[in-house]
């Protein structure tokens, strides 16, 4: 087991990564403060992990509630949030009981906001089951649901009391969704870590192949990025939003094409395709350092352009990012494989053609 801690003073926590982590509660007993746990999971995950994780705590005297929530991005939703909170109440479950969310990162964003807001806040885990999970949204506290309007609208920063990635778990993922995870294992590379795009471009295969060391290693090279971020700037006011590579782009086509249409990590990488070529077309990013960007996503059978939702929807989508301030939208773009910039220098006109470009 390899353990990475995200240094956030008293809200600090440990990342635990290693495989077979499910069938030790010693890890989840040691966090609680009453012998008390409800498992948020999904009607996919639940039938393959909960029972594991719930017979170790109820052979240790603890009482746990499952709450099982239909599967999808398309559940993202107040309706489904709201059956948490349903439940929980129904079984008197306590502001001390721990709440753990057990799935992908649509259960864990849902369950963590859940946290957040029941009694003013319980305490949270994480045991994420996709990879995209293990390398990215298990991590750093943000929590929301979606609104038709926009993706992770609604939400709260929020952090968890631990984090456990069981990267045996990933063993039953369909590939489409291991893809999906290599898009923002790749992300990491872009924004700040040239030597570990360097290895990507190297190792992609291993991946691909599900070789446990390499799976290992991009798990906690993508966990060591992401928490020195976070412990830096923990609600996204400034060098956070380089997380956000892609997004703008990608959260767009999510939200237009409906929820679940397209995996999260797919329009990431069809989003980081666009906010590079845009930053090539602004002479920032070269064209050698734009071709390996657009390899690295092409060779993990990524999609590199996006859909044919016209520049102008596109740019309407955009406008409620998050990161759009006085109006202004802002973007997160490239300097270089490895050097990221949040900018509003762009033009709607450059924004559009970069768009045009990459959605045929
Ligand atoms: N909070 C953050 O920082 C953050 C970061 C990145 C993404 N996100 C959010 O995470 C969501 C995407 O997460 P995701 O890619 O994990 O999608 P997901 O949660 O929808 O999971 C993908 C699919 O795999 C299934 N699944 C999960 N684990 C499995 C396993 N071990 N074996 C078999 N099937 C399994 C799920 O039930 C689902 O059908 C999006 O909503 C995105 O906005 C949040
Ligand atoms: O943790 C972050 O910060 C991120 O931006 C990680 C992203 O991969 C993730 O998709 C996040 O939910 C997007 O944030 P949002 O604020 O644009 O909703
Ligand atoms: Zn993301």
């Amino acid at each position: 087991m390899h353990t990475l801690d995200v240094a956030l003073g008293e809200r600090s926590y440990p990342i635990h990564i290693g495989r077979g982590l499910l069938d030790d509660p010693s890890l989840i007993l040691a966090r609680l403060k009453t012998p008390r746990v409800a498992i948020v999971t999904n009607d996919r995950v639940g039938p393959l992990y909960r029972e594991r994780v719930q017979r170790g705590l109820e052979a240790n005297g603890v009482r746990v509630t499952a709450v099982v929530l239909p599967d999808g991005e398309a559940y993202k939703d107040w309706q489904t949030l709201n059956l948490i909170f349903d439940t929980l109440l129904a079984e008197r479950c306590e502001r001390s009981t721990m709440l753990i969310a057990l799935g992908g990162g649509v259960v864990g964003d849902m369950a963590g906001f859940a946290a957040a807001t029941y009694q003013r806040g319980m305490p949270f885990m994480q045991i994420p089951t996709t990879l995209l999970a293990q390398v990215d949204s298990s991590v750093g506290g943000k929590t929301a649901i979606n609104h038709p309007l926009g993706k992770n609208m609604i939400g709260a920063f929020y952090q968890p009391r631990l984090v456990i990635a069981d990267t045996a778990t990933l063993d039953t993922l369909p590939d489409r969704e291991l893809k999906a995870g290599i898009a923002e294992v790749i992300k990491y590379g872009l924004i700040r870590d040239l030597d570990f795009f360097v290895w990507l471009e190297g190792n992609l295969e291993r991946l691909l192949e599900r070789n446990p060391a390499a799976i290992a290693y991009a798990i906690e090279r993508s966990c060591r990025n992401k928490a020195e971020v976070v412990a830096a700037d923990e609600t996204e006011q400034g060098e956070r939003a380089l997380l956000n590579l892609g997004h703008t782009f990608g959260h767009a086509i999510e939200t237009g094409l409906g929820y679940g249409e397209w995996l999260h990590g797919e329009a990431v990488a069809a989003g980081t395709v666009m906010a590079a070529r845009l930053s090539h077309a602004l002479g920032w990013l070269g064209e050698k350092d734009l071709e390996r960007a657009v390899a690295l996503f092409r060779r993990a059978g990524l999609p590199v352009s996006g859909p044919a939702l016209g520049a102008e929807r596109y740019l309407e989508l955009m406008a409620h990012d998050k990161k759009v301030e006085a109006g202004r939208m802002r973007l997160v773009l490239l300097k270089a494989i490895g050097r990221a910039v949040v900018s509003d220098t762009a033009t709607p006109e450059q924004i559009a053609a970069a768009i045009e470009a990459c959605c045929p």
